[in-house]
């Protein structure tokens, strides 16, 4: 499969663009026309810029207001056909989209539609040229891919074929599956996007709204397996037209499009094994059964009191590593690993950082399954040298440089612990804390779709819709994923001010990390009074708040009572009861959660969050500062 995408989606200049998608792995380009009119250089050198970073032009486009226009109109149009012809041989691509005309003098009529192409692919294939008719939602009397290809067919001409845009189809509602009885041959190309779905004036949507494959809430793998069951062979190119893409980084928009494009054509493959999906083979998303472990970066004074916390909510010291630096801390299916080296991927962490996360260990299906996977959809594999008697497990950089590494039992990296680890004195206290709850990851708000796009693709996991954190000090954005078991959760909050508590974890954690991690409980109480007992300190939460759960919700005088005593904050919903109690925050923002689920709640407690958020911010304003 030939992949490619348009210039418009990635930002800077002409160069910086081809440079940014020939790293990202994509075979060719469409080059839209305003990136090369603003480009300095004639097309000529243009089209030779292009194909010395191995990248072929695809596409040239767009080609606006042909079809339908009476008399002079028309000879015009005609004229300027011409031109862009000789422009497209100069830069050394055959295939130019027209777009359907939003020309007010348009006159309609699908016989002269297919009139105007017969005769533009008659001048095009003198030249050894090609035309595609793409229908825009918002065309004037062409909006339909229905409609365009019915001109197409109706022109005739082996140099006239249909252009189709998942999101024009998709963004009208129109069933892919209308797809499949047009011949692929007769498809030239196929643009791909998706989109949030959002009311709202189409070519407002399409121009600014516009996101990769899997981003958004469109069914672009229906539209594709549709694609694919015609035969087409052509590319499978990324039109994103994106407010934040044009402004976000060149190689990182690159990167997420391709992994978009490449999972994408798997999903298809998978779904419709009788097509032939050209692409090596890679295995499906992984299975999760688990996190096997969280590792942070620390040392010194703040490994001290990382560890009095750890130990206040009934974890143990259980294993210290065979040759560096690095302990093990557990309770019930929880590992904590604190790694004080001084140098490597961990000491580097530190020193940028202070105390962080540095290390996700997720227990898969097949961990080498899952390092295929990664590696085929662009991500990044992560080595650092083994000391003897270490395992090789797999992993690769995730979230701003932190590591995400892949175990399983099948090749016996589960055993790491007994292999790695020199087990120390068994556990004398529990608290009841059995397993990772969910781990929260703090970004910035535009490093949300990457990041989401990140782990969908790779694992087993389904996105929940956004939700609003509402923070005293601005809004934070939350995007749930999880596998289907709840094996793993995990929750990606986006700050777009510095005000808000996450804001402010960035800038004192320099970027984007894991900034909570919520262990589970399968007796919230019991568990308070097992902390209790253990010297932990909770977030307190103030009485107003109980007075206000008590209207809100029909709940026992005792059980009030008991959620004030130990400043357990509760929610509910139609499936069931959610609990959660807070540690006091920590280094830069860092907190620890602890939760109990009752029944199917499968939220996260946001409609606590702006009480727990203010919590914490009351503990964290430095001292002196006034209250505003
Ligand atoms: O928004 C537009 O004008 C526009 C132009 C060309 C396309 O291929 C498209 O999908 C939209
Ligand atoms: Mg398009």
């Amino acid at each position: 499969m030939k992949t490619s995408i348009a210039t418009v989606s990635i930002s800077g200049s002409l160069p910086e663009k081809l440079d940014a998608i020939a790293k990202a792995g994509f075979d060719g380009i469409e080059i839209f026309e305003q990136d090369f009119i603003a480009h300095d250089g004639p097309p000529r050198e243009v089209g030779a810029m292009i194909r010395e970073r191995g990248l072929e032009i695809t596409l040239f486009q767009p080609f606006r207001d042909f079809e339908g226009l009476p008399g002079d109109l028309r000879r015009k149009a005609f004229d300027r056909a011409e031109r862009k012809f000789d422009l497209m041989q100069e830069l050394g691509t055959d295939l130019v989209l027209v777009c359907s005309s939003v020309h007010p003098a348009s006159l309609g009529g699908i016989d002269r539609a297919a009139d105007d192409f017969a005769e533009l692919g008659e001048r095009a294939g003198a030249r050894g040229l090609r035309v595609g008719f793409e229908a825009l939602a918002w065309g004037r009397h062409i909006h339909d891919h229905r409609d365009a290809w019915e001109v197409v067919r109706r022109a005739d001409h082996r140099s006239v074929g249909l252009i189709l845009d998942s999101f024009h189809s998709l963004a009208r509602k129109i069933d892919s599956d209308t797809i499949r009885s047009i011949p692929g041959d007769r498809i030239f190309f196929v643009q791909l996007a998706d989109a949030p779905l959002i009311e709202m004036d189409l070519l407002y949507w399409s121009r600014h709204f516009r996101n990769m494959p899997g981003e958004g809430d469109l069914d672009v793998t229906g539209f594709m397996r549709a694609v694919a069951a015609t035969g087409y062979a052509g590319p499978a190119s990324l039109e994103i037209f994106n407010d934040q893409f044009r402004g976000g980084s060149p190689l990182t928009v690159a990167r997420d499009g391709y992994r978009s494009l490449i999972a994408l054509a798997d999903d298809v493959r998978r779904a419709e094994p009788e097509t032939s999906v050209d692409l090596p083979d890679f295995p499906a998303r992984a299975e999760v059964r688990g996190v096997s472990f969280v590792e942070f970066a620390t040392r010194g004074e703040e490994q001290a009191q990382l560890e009095a916390l750890l130990s206040s909510l009934g974890f143990t010291r259980r294993g210290r590593h065979i040759a560096k630096r690095l302990t093990l801390w557990q309770q019930g299916d929880i590992r904590i690993v604190l790694n004080a080296e001084t140098t490597g991927h961990a000491g580097a962490a530190f020193n940028a950082r202070g105390t962080s996360v540095c290390d996700l260990g997720i227990s898969v299906g097949d961990a080498s399954g899952a390092l295929a996977r990664a590696t085929a959809l662009g991500a990044e594999p992560f080595h650092q040298p083994l000391g003897p008697g270490e395992l090789d497990i797999p992993a690769i950089r995730g979230l701003r440089g932190s590591v995400l590494h892949f175990l399983d039992t099948a090749s016996g990296l589960d055993d790491v612990w007994q292999v790695e680890f020199e087990t120390e004195a068994a556990a004398t206290v529990d608290a009841g804390l059995n397993a990772i709850d969910h781990i929260a990851q703090t970004m910035n708000y535009d490093e949300m779709l990457s990041w989401s796009l990140f782990w969908t693709t790779l694992l087993a996991m389904d996105k929940a819709p956004m939700v609003d954190v509402i923070d005293p000090d601005g809004l934070v954005r939350s995007q749930a994923l999880a596998a289907s078991d709840g094996a793993l959760r995990l929750t990606l909050n986006g700050a777009e001010s510095h005000r808000t508590l996450a804001g402010g974890f960035l800038v004192e954690n320099l970027g984007a990390a894991v900034q909570h991690i919520a262990f589970a409980t399968d007796d919230i109480f019991a568990t308070a009074k097992a902390l209790r007992g253990l010297g932990f300190d909770p977030l307190p939460i103030p009485a107003n708040y109980y007075d206000d759960l008590a209207a809100r919700f029909d709940l026992a005088p005792d059980l009030l009572d008991s959620l004030r005593g130990a400043n357990i904050l509760y929610d509910e919903d139609a499936a069931g009861a959610f609990f959660q109690l807070y540690s006091r925050p920590f280094h830069a923002g860092l907190f620890l959660e602890i939760v109990e689920r009752r029944g199917g709640y499968a939220g996260y407690g946001a409609p606590n969050a702006p009480f727990r958020i203010a919590a914490q911010k009351r503990l964290m304003r430095p001292k002196g500062m006034p209250a505003a």
